[in-house]
């Protein structure tokens, strides 16, 4: 369980990234935050493993307080907490499964890290990882050479290699096009739905949002204006959080087709 309580995070330049923000999120929801730029999205999403801290209110992921939380048990938490980025944030010179294997970096001892050792068991969960995403045979190949889709479920084999109780997607299919963001989602979606894990991911296209979502968040100025299942978020709720009419480059164009 996440539990945001009267949240709010003010930057050092003054502006409000969160602005009273109360929420709940219960074990195993896959849960799309949508907004327009600058709506405080990205700071709901990186408040949750600390990496922007929070100002005032109460921030809990599973039992464990962020916003009092100490290095040592941020360091912890981010353990049990993957991030997934828009830029993929691969170490593109070395191999796929080096990348995966870094997911298992906070489970690992640092001497066994520094040789490069990380023992069968952990080779056996990087592999088990990037099957789930489909791309075993991927593994020994430099990440540089991968496509962006390739490359973004690469990060998702990563985190599931963190073998994680949450996941934060920032982004995630916003440098892909249409149909590559599209099979991303879905794939977010199913080693959500398989293994259990809460996701929070943010999204700016509506379409993906509705289709993938159990439940959306709409943000807007830092506070959240619609918190509903997606069924429920029809036009006229999206541009209530928007504060405008759609136009098309709020959808992904792409045919969404039947969601597992
Ligand atoms: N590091 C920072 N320093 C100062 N202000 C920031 C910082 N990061 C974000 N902000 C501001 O906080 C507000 C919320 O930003 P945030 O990035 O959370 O919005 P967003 O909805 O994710 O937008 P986008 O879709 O453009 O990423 C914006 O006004 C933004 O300019």
């Amino acid at each position: 369980m996440i539990t945001f309580r009267d949240v709010s995070v003010v930057y050092p330049t003054g502006t409000k990234g969160l602005d009273g923000v109360t929420l709940e999120i219960p074990d195993g929801q896959f849960v799309v935050v949508v907004g327009l730029s600058g709506a405080g999205k990205s700071t709901l999403v990186r408040a949750v493993n600390g990496l922007v801290p929070v100002t005032s209110g109460e921030l809990e992921v599973n039992g464990q307080r962020v916003d009092s939380a100490s290095k040592r048990e941020l360091r912890r938490l981010r353990a049990r907490v993957g991030m997934i980025f828009q830029s993929f944030n691969l170490v593109t010179r070395v191999s796929v499964l080096k990348n995966v294997l870094m997911g298992r970096l906070a489970r690992t001892s640092t001497l066994a890290t520094l040789v490069g050792a990380y023992g069968a068991a952990n080779r056996e969960i990087a592999f088990e990882a990037l099957e789930r995403v489909g791309i075993v045979e991927k593994a020994y190949v430099r990440a540089s050479q991968l496509s962006g889709g390739q490359q973004q479920r690469v990060a998702i084999a990563r985190v599931l290699a963190q073998q994680p109780d949450v996941v934060l997607a920032d982004e995630p299919v916003a440098s892909l096009d249409p149909p590559t963001a599209n099979a991303v989602m879905r794939d977010l979606r199913r080693v959500q739905r398989e293994l259990g894990i809460t996701t929070i991911v943010n999204l700016h296209f509506l379409d993906l949002a509705k289709a993938y979502a159990d439940r959306i968040i709409g943000m807007r100025a830092g506070k959240v204006v619609f918190d509903g299942v997606a069924a429920d978020a029809d036009d006229a709720v999206f541009e209530q959080i928007y504060g405008r009419s759609l136009t098309a480059e709020d959808v992904s164009t792409v045919d969404v087709g039947p969601i597992l």
